[in-house]
């Protein structure tokens, strides 16, 4: 086998230095592809347009050879693997024992397993795929690689967002040729190491979202809490103690009760966490230790919490909107009008409520305003096109700009409410208040961290000083000086 190592993989350099296509000229390397599906045929597509000699192996070709392009070969899979170094196994697990009739010419060979366990296959067995395969044909080089890519993005051909391969074998020789295998097909090839990692690699396509669930189920937890809340609020308390039925609020003013304080108690806990963090290194005076688990856990999510609260805010904005289209609104304000004119009134205009109407809207209005250019700056192809000051900027500063617009807008739109009885249903206070509390911590503290002794010693510990690495003096008796510290 070493003897087999020795000659080059493939008798070409497939890529320049510069990552371009080496001319791909008559003798084009040649790759093979075993299995005529899905997979096969976007990847013989893309092999081709990338300039390689394509031959795929099928149990039946007749059948399949309309299916790919004129340059690609379809032949029968003894054939198929005679005639090239690199062969890509586009078949299902379960088929690989099939192929163990061609054991004898696949040796010395490298076989690119890009298969996908399903999540039950992958509980199910102890090693991936491709340890699997190379169980199969010990005389080959199996490369685990391609899997992510969906037959479709082979087809289309790389975007911006899944352009990495992620690529793992036991041989680097053999990760090398199918490194630039992919660089040749404008993929980014990531080297994961030995194939004992192809199990991690497989796992990969059946994350759904993983960095999502908990910001999901936080935001879930916190709308049926506020859902319930008012509803008891709004509409079971008129009902039970008044005898009145409000059960029409439920499918939209209710919601916009609601969602309003998810969007803001969300926003909120993207800004604590960074509270915390600053507040434990100033506690333990250095930034080189770990923050505990769930801190860390909590930091690494602030993105999709706050794009959640950003989701959250556009909605209640545009169930805002709405308000005023409802029926409803409509009876009341005509009920309104009539109860004024039969009771004599003049006319209705009570200056407070226009103006703090005209304030909190307004407000409410700026700090969504201010969330696009947070969650534009979360896009990966802006995010690398600014600096860590600039990303600092949007992502630290403007955002706390929007938390204390929506704390005014959520403060002008409760305005004096919280110490009016009246606004206390089943002595439950208005909504709002329970959303003040965890916003007004975290502004508080910013404000606290901005005095000059807190900001500092917090720039100080952040540049690397660390208050454990002073050294520590005990002055001689006769120097009525207490303990001095000097700092190294
Ligand atoms: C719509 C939306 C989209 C978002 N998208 C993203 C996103 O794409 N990515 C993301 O990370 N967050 C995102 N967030 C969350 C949030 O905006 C950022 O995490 C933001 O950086 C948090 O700022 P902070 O001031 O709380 O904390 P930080 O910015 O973490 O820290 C506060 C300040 O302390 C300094 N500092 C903090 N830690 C250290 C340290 N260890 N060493 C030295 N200096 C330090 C920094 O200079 C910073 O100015 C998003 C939020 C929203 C609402
Ligand atoms: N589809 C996708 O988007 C992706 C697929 N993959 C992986 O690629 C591989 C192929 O997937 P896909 O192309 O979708 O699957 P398909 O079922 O479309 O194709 C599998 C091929 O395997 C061959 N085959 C089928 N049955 C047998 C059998 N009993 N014995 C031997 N060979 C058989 C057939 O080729 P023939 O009859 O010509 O011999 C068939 O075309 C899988 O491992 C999958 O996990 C990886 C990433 C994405
Ligand atoms: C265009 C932007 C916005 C508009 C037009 C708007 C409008 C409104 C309206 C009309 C109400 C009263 C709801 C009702 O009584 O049914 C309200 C309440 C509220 N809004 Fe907004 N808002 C906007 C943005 C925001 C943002 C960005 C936040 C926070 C992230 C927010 C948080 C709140 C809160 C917490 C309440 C109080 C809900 C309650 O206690 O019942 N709003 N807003
Ligand atoms: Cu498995
Ligand atoms: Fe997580």
């Amino acid at each position: 086998m070493p003897g087999e190592m020795n000659k080059p993989l493939i008798s070409r350099r497939l890529v320049d230095s510069d990552g371009s296509l080496a001319e791909a000229a008559s003798g084009a390397p040649k790759v093979g592809i075993l299995g005529t599906g899905d997979f096969a045929r976007s990847l013989a597509t893309h092999l081709v347009r990338s300039g390689f000699s394509v031959v795929v192996g099928s149990r039946n070709p007749k059948r399949t050879v309309g299916l790919f392009p004129s340059a690609a070969q379809v032949v029968f899979q003894a054939e198929a693997v005679d005639s090239s170094e690199v062969i890509f196994v586009a078949v299902f697990r379960e088929h690989y024992s099939s192929l163990c009739g061609l054991s004898s010419q696949l040796a010395g060979k490298i076989l690119v397993d890009v298969s996908n366990p399903t999540e039950q296959e992958h509980l199910q067995h102890r090693e991936s795929n491709a340890e699997y395969l190379a169980a199969l044909f010990p005389t080959c080089t199996v490369v685990k690689a391609f899997n992510v890519i969906s037959a479709w993005t082979l087809q289309a051909g790389p975007r911006d967002g899944n352009r990495q391969v992620p690529i793992c074998s036991d041989q680097p020789e053999a990760k090398r040729v199918v490194s630039e295998l992919a660089h040749a097909m404008g993929f980014m090839p990531v080297d994961m190491g030995s194939l004992a990692a192809a199990r991690e690699v497989e796992a990969r396509p059946l994350h759904l979202f993983p960095s999502w669930k908990v910001p999901v189920i936080l935001a879930l937890g916190l709308f049926i809490f506020f859902y319930a809340y008012n509803f008891t609020r709004d509409v079971l308390q008129p009902y039970v103690q008044e005898g009145k039925s409000k059960f029409y609020k439920l499918p939209l003013s209710v919601v916009n009760t609601s969602l309003p304080c998810v969007a803001y108690v969300l926003l909120s806990l993207v800004y604590l966490p960074g509270i915390l963090a600053a507040a434990l290194q100033l506690w333990r005076g250095t930034k080189y230790r770990r923050f505990p688990d769930w801190l860390d856990h909590w930091l690494q999510h602030r993105k999709q919490i706050g794009l959640l609260s950003f989701f959250c805010a556009a909605l209640h904005a545009l169930y805002s909107v709405c308000l005023p289209v409802r029926v409803s609104y409509r009876y009341d304000l005509v009920n309104l009008a009539i109860k004024q004119v039969l009771t004599n009134k003049s006319h209705l205009w009570v200056e407070e409520n226009v103006w703090r109407m005209e304030i909190y809207l307004s407000l409410g209005v700026l700090a969504l305003g201010t969330c696009p250019l947070l969650a534009v700056t979360s896009l990966p192809s802006i995010a690398n096109s600014l600096n860590w000051r600039e990303f600092s900027f949007v992502q630290s500063t403007l955002g706390f700009v929007a938390l204390v617009l929506s704390t005014l807008h959520t403060l002008t739109y409760g305005w004096t409410r919280a110490f009016e009885e009246s606004h206390y249903k089943f002595y439950l206070p208005p909504t709002f208040t329970l959303t003040l509390l965890v916003p007004c911590v975290v502004i508080l503290a910013k404000a606290l961290f901005l005095l000059p002794c807190l900001s500092r010693r917090l720039s100080k510990i952040r540049r690397g000083w660390e208050k454990d690495s002073a050294v520590k003096f005990t002055l001689p008796m006769d120097h009525a000086l207490g303990q001095k510290t000097s700092h190294l």
